[in-house]
């Protein structure tokens, strides 16, 4: 391993990952522990220069105080502790709320106290992800479902380097991905990279098991059931695969729940393989928070697209062709889709806001078009800022944008009379329609 580590250590904190982040941008690598690893586990990690020990409100958990075996403190590693009553050593009421200042802090404990070396940087990452992934793999081989999202391509491109063709992708195209997209993954990941890709059409068969289905959440459930289906038909068909990839991340695993916060959130994974399809798990990006995944993908030689891209519900254009999906509506939402994509590229606004995509419900109006009436589906179109979508505001699009956008979808999209703007911020309404 290259880098110097910083263990933080939960002591009922809320904010682990916010002092994982300050840590981390000083150039100093850092992970999350429970309060009770045990003082030989932190011995066994790797380059450990320093321990922060981070308390907050979680401060009893079943009844039990959270506290830490006071043999920590006497590793010879440094520590510093904030908001946590019974701390040993050099201790803090609490840390700074000034971002400016909580750097200043821990620049202070991780150079001059720990002596530890800004070395972490994505190139580091990389070199070591690829060693380890090397000694975990062996000779062997590896099955990776590609989404062409961010975190299963950043993926990709890494086990490519680490083991090349040991790796096969699978990508399944269930005929709700945004136009251009299946293209896109063949074109970079078969075409540029020189990947095993096993590109699956299932559009036929998803639009068929869809047929009919109004309810959003059993349309959810057939797209979800019908993917694990697929992809496990194809992994049948390879042989000797012992190796699943996944593009978990580090806040799938922090959020899956710490000891001192029971909240837990379902994986990132392709759950729900049968038993006999066990494979053991490579996920060379556990570590890593969202917008390093992204300078990871950069640093890969990923195009912008991919490595920028805005987040797409798994279910992708199903859930925004409203109701029982039909292929008309489907077609409908997808090229104007793209057109929104392209005038928000133009404009610039791709780079500024968060979310935007288009809708199209299940009913008609009235218009006219070359002079007679005509009875057809309206568009809506919906962009959103957020931080963590939990909440979102509606973005300002300048009129003259939203008027082009309006403009090429009625001249350019079959089946379409009328543009809408959505302007209902979260809550109470919700990012998606579905
Ligand atoms: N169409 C697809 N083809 C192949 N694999 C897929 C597809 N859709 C999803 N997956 C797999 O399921 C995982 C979880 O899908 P989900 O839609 O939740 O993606 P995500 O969290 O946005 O991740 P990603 O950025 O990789 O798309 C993906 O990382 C990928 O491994």
């Amino acid at each position: 391993m290259q880098q110097d580590m910083i263990v933080i250590l939960d002591l009922g904190s809320t904010e682990n990952t916010v002092l994982a982040r300050a840590v981390r941008d000083l150039g100093v690598y850092s992970e999350i522990y429970p309060h009770d690893i045990t003082p030989d586990e932190l011995r066994a990690l790797p380059n450990v220069r320093g321990i922060l020990l981070n308390g907050g409100p979680n401060r009893v958990v079943d009844g039990a105080p959270v506290d830490v075996d006071p043999a920590v403190y006497s590793l010879g590693i440094p520590t510093l502790s904030a908001d946590h009553p019974t701390a040993r050593g050099e201790a803090l009421p609490h840390w700074p709320e000034d971002p400016a200042a909580l750097t200043e802090l821990l620049r202070g404990f991780v150079f001059d106290t720990c002596k530890a070396q800004a070395n972490w940087n994505m190139e580091n990452f990389i070199a070591d992800q690829i060693e380890l992934v090397r000694k975990q793999v062996g000779s062997r081989k590896v099955l990776l479902a590609l989404s062409g999202g961010v975190d299963s391509s950043v993926v990709a491109a890494l086990l490519l380097r680490a083991i090349g063709d040991q790796l096969t992708c699978v990508h399944v195209n269930h005929g709700l991905l945004r136009k251009g997209e299946p293209e896109q993954v063949v074109r970079v990941f078969r075409d540029e990279l020189g990947a095993n890709l096993v590109y699956v059409d299932a559009s036929e068969r998803f639009l068929g098991k869809l047929a009919g289905v109004a309810d959003p959440e059993q349309k959810r459930k057939i797209i979800g059931a019908e993917f694990i289906r697929v992809f496990e038909e194809e992994a049948r068909k390879l042989e000797g695969i012992d190796f699943l990839a996944q593009g978990t991340i580090y806040p799938d695993i922090v959020e899956s729940g710490t000891k001192t916060a029971k909240m837990v959130k379902s994986h990132h994974n392709v759950g729900g393989l049968p038993d006999d399809l066990a494979f053991e798990l490579v996920e060379p990006l556990r570590q890593l928070f969202k917008d390093e995944v992204r300078a990871c993908g950069t640093a890969l030689g990923l195009p912008d697209a991919m490595v920028y891209r805005q987040p797409f519900p798994g279910p992708g254009l199903g859930v925004r062709c409203l109701g029982a999906i039909t292929r008309e509506r489907l077609e409908a939402v997808r090229e104007s889709d793209a057109i929104l994509r392209e005038e928000f590229h133009a404009a610039g606004l791709d780079k500024t806001v968060w979310q935007y995509f288009t809708v199209v419900p299940d009913f008609k109006s009235v218009g006219v078009k070359n002079n007679a009436r005509c009875f057809e589906y309206p568009v809506i179109l919906r962009a959103i800022n957020t931080i963590d979508a939990m909440t979102a505001d509606v973005e300002q699009v300048p009129w003259p944008v939203l008027m082009k956008i309006t403009n090429r979808i009625l001249k350019e999209v079959p089946g379409v009379n009328r543009v809408c703007y959505d302007l209902s911020p979260k809550p109470p309404a919700t990012i998606e329609w579905e």
